[in-house]
């Protein structure tokens, strides 16, 4: 579990590296296979260094050095480098800020910022167009299935996959907030998702 501080008593603290991250999402009127509501679109990121060795989900975002310029400025130049247009990140959009547990040193910060679907949508080709990171540190875009499919199909077998640090609470504590699933939802994602590690790794614990 990561321990929450506040943004302001991150900013004092001497010797630590700042992450900042950002659940970018909107609503949807699309439906898969023309009956299955879509309802929202939740972008995240598949980052390079992760993608080549560990196949790592994550979150946009990246490093900020808060003595050179303001946290959401330096999301904002990150989210440029990784989307191709850009994204105005501000105070109000942040949500939370923690001590990584798995990284000693670093503190990582997480944003939310609701979008229309189509400028969603031209985000998407941006990224594949004119982002600077595309194939490099970032090798694409995908969307966050946010429904139930027979067997496991959409979120319970996303969330099985595998996430960089602190990225899939960050992403189950978005789906609360914005009140995209209902709780019983996500902790029926959840149950599922761990049975499928489990039977993968033939533990049947
Ligand atoms: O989506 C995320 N949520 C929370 N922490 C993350 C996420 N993505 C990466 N991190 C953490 O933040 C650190 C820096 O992030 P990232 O790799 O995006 O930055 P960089 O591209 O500037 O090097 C990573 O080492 C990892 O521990």
């Amino acid at each position: 579990m990561e321990q929450q501080i506040t943004r302001e008593d991150a900013l004092t603290r001497k010797g630590y590296k700042h992450a900042c991250h950002i659940m970018l999402y909107g609503d949807s009127s699309a439906k898969l296979f023309g009956k299955i509501p879509i309802k929202h679109i939740v972008l995240i990121t598949v980052i390079q260094m992760q993608m080549r060795f560990d196949g790592l989900l994550g979150f946009p975002g990246g490093l900020v050095n808060p003595s050179n310029e303001t946290l959401e400025a330096g999301l904002s130049r990150e989210l440029h480098e990784e989307v191709g247009v850009a994204v105005p990140v501000g105070v109000d959009n942040h949500v939370s800020t923690c001590l990584s547990s798995s990284c000693p040193g670093l503190i990582t910060h997480f944003y939310i910022k609701k979008m229309a679907e189509s400028e969603l949508k031209e985000l998407e080709t941006a990224a594949v167009a004119k982002a600077t990171d595309h194939g490099l540190e970032v090798l694409g875009m995908v969307r966050v299935p946010l429904y139930f499919l027979r067997n496991g199909g959409g979120l319970p077998y996303f969330l099985s996959h595998s996430f960089i640090s602190n990225s899939r609470a960050q992403l189950l504590s978005a789906l609360q907030r914005c009140r995209l699933l209902s709780q019983g939802e996500i902790e029926k994602a959840v149950s599922q998702a761990e049975q499928m590690r489990r039977t993968r790794s033939g533990d049947p614990h």
